[in-house]
């Protein structure tokens, strides 16, 4: 307000914005036009749940080693005594449970420099890591920069709900396969980075980034690496215009304190106390000065061991994969929460109204043989696919679930309640899924046919199954845990294959 009116007065004294201060004027326009802080409580379409995000990540550079002499009245010439560059600090990915998705990160993440070496062989302070938490179910694509390496490894028994398989491939068989393979692979290539980058660091201190950056398209150009790109996933190109080519699926973080280092810090330079104890050292028994010693003395007068090396950088995007074998969709309020409340040991929210649930709740089902994740899916409204109710947030999830159990709500339309029929609400899901991603719809299903301890419930099941063929309906009481076991062993056989039932729209008679 205030720079409004200063703006005001200045226009009625006639300056212009041509005239000796345009500066003035774009900096009273600029705060003029600042729009207001948002409230925070921002309505529900503006939450958006963000599920891939770019970042930019830098270790922070190594600190200078000290150059110093130290003299004494003793020692007339004195002798160096310039301490080391301290090293940078890494970049850590950190996975966490209290984190769904990645709307509290930033684009740039850096971690600090190591502090600069000083006189009576003083060491410069380590950069401070930057530890950034990513919620559970993080995939990092690489596009450019080392591949990230795993710094600690906390098993996490106890985190039942919330475990995530490997990565969501075909069939099942190859699923698990595949995620070992890939586990395997990049381990290898983890190691051949590590070789790599120990090389480098032996032979020259001074390892620059696009020497790091070098040594990574080396490694990326084996076939090792061009095998673990195996899920390109083009739409992720499209989203953030990639034009190069993207290292797909290099880590995950799929357990609670899990830690991933993106960009490490580069080592600090070396003081010229080296120097010193070097020259210490004593001859060889020919009388000569060992020639190593020479080598290393000359390799430590290089100007360039004083600097200390960059941190490296690396250009990543992360997405959020709620990978799971089954998927519950299903509009808000149908009992999805519930249902998977009874099926396994989540412990999701439930709520008599709609949008309970805003993040995907993860359950596993244990057979003897077998363990199965279901996804709860918040719940999808009509207009999904145009992104009413969050709908894009959700409908991705769905995408990263092998096959669909379709959670129908028996009595919303049941004594004059302004509800949608089952079968209309079968027809509308699919609809969404369709519009959403074509063929999404087209993936082993079921049918879970909820609150069927409702009255006159009966009747509209027989209804629905008159009007609904091809894939198994399941009449069940989440609240009561009624049918719980025929549809766990429906849901199984469906993941294995025995059943593979498939959803039309057009085999769904409405009217
Ligand atoms: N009578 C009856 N009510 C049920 C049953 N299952 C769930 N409900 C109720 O339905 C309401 C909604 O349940 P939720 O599990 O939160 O539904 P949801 O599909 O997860 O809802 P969103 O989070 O909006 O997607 C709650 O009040 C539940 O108690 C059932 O089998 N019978």
């Amino acid at each position: 307000m205030r720079f409004l009116c200063v703006k005001r007065v200045l226009h009625l004294r006639g300056l212009r914005e041509s005239s000796s201060c345009p500066w003035l004027f774009s900096a009273i326009s600029y705060y003029s036009d600042t729009p207001k802080k948002k409230s925070k409580l921002a309505p529900l379409q503006e939450r958006r749940m963000i599920d891939r995000f770019k970042v930019y990540a830098k270790g922070g550079d190594g600190g200078n080693g000290c150059q110093s002499m130290r003299r004494s009245r003793h020692e007339r010439h004195g002798h160096p005594d310039g301490g080391d560059g301290g090293r940078g600090g890494d970049v850590i990915l950190e996975c966490s449970t209290a984190l769904w998705d990645f709307s509290s990160l930033n684009h740039h993440i850096n971690a600090s420099k190591g502090g600069h070496g000083s006189s009576k062989n003083k060491i410069g302070t380590k950069g401070a890591d930057k530890i950034v938490r990513v919620p559970i179910g993080t995939v990092i694509h690489l596009v450019e920069g080392e591949v990230p390496s795993v710094v600690e490894h906390h098993s996490s028994t106890d985190l039942d709900p919330w475990q995530i398989p490997g990565t969501l491939v075909d069939d099942l068989s190859s699923h698990h396969k595949n995620s070992f393979k890939f586990s395997n692979r990049e381990t290898e290539v983890e190691s051949a980075f590590k070789t790599t980058l120990v090389t480098c660091n032996e032979s020259k201190n001074n390892v620059r980034n696009s020497s790091f950056r070098r040594e990574t398209s080396e490694v990326a150009s084996t076939d090792e690496i061009s095998q673990v790109s195996a899920f390109p996933d083009s739409s992720i190109q499209d989203e953030f215009g990639e034009s190069e080519e993207m290292m797909y699926n290099v880590a995950e973080l799929t357990e609670e304190g899990q830690r991933i280092i993106i960009a490490r810090g580069g080592e600090g330079g070396l003081g010229n106390v080296h120097e010193h104890k070097l020259s210490k050292k004593p001859k060889s028994s020919v009388g000569h000065e060992d020639k190593s010693i020479d080598s290393n003395l000359s390799e430590i007068n290089e100007s360039n061991r004083r600097t200390g090396s960059l941190g490296s950088e690396a250009v990543l995007v992360l997405e959020l994969k709620s990978i799971a074998d089954v998927g519950f969709v299903g509009m808000p309020n149908a009992g999805k929460s519930t249902l998977l409340g009874a099926i396994s040991r989540a412990k999701p929210t439930i709520g008599h109204y709609a949008f309970t649930t805003l993040r995907p709740n993860l359950g596993n089902l244990h057979y003897d043989d077998l363990s199965i994740t279901v996804a709860d899916i918040p719940g999808l409204i009509k207009g999904a696919h145009e992104n009413r109710g969050l709908g894009h947030s959700f409908l991705r999830h769905i995408e990263r679930t092998r096959v669909l159990a379709y959670v129908l709500d028996l009595a919303a339309a049941l004594d004059g309640r302004k509800g949608i029929p089952p079968w209309e609400q079968l027809r509308d899901l699919v609809y969404e899924l369709e519009r959403h991603q074509s063929g999404l719809s087209d993936r082993p299903s079921l049918i879970v046919a909820n609150k069927i301890d409702e009255e006159g419930a009966e009747e509209v099941y027989e209804e629905l199954k008159s009007r609904v063929q091809g894939v198994p309906i399941f009449p069940v009481c989440a609240v009561l845990e009624e049918g719980v076991d025929e549809l766990k062993a429906g849901l199984k056989s469906l993941v294995n294959g025995d059943t593979p039932s498939r959803l039309k729209i057009d085999e769904i008679i409405v009217h």
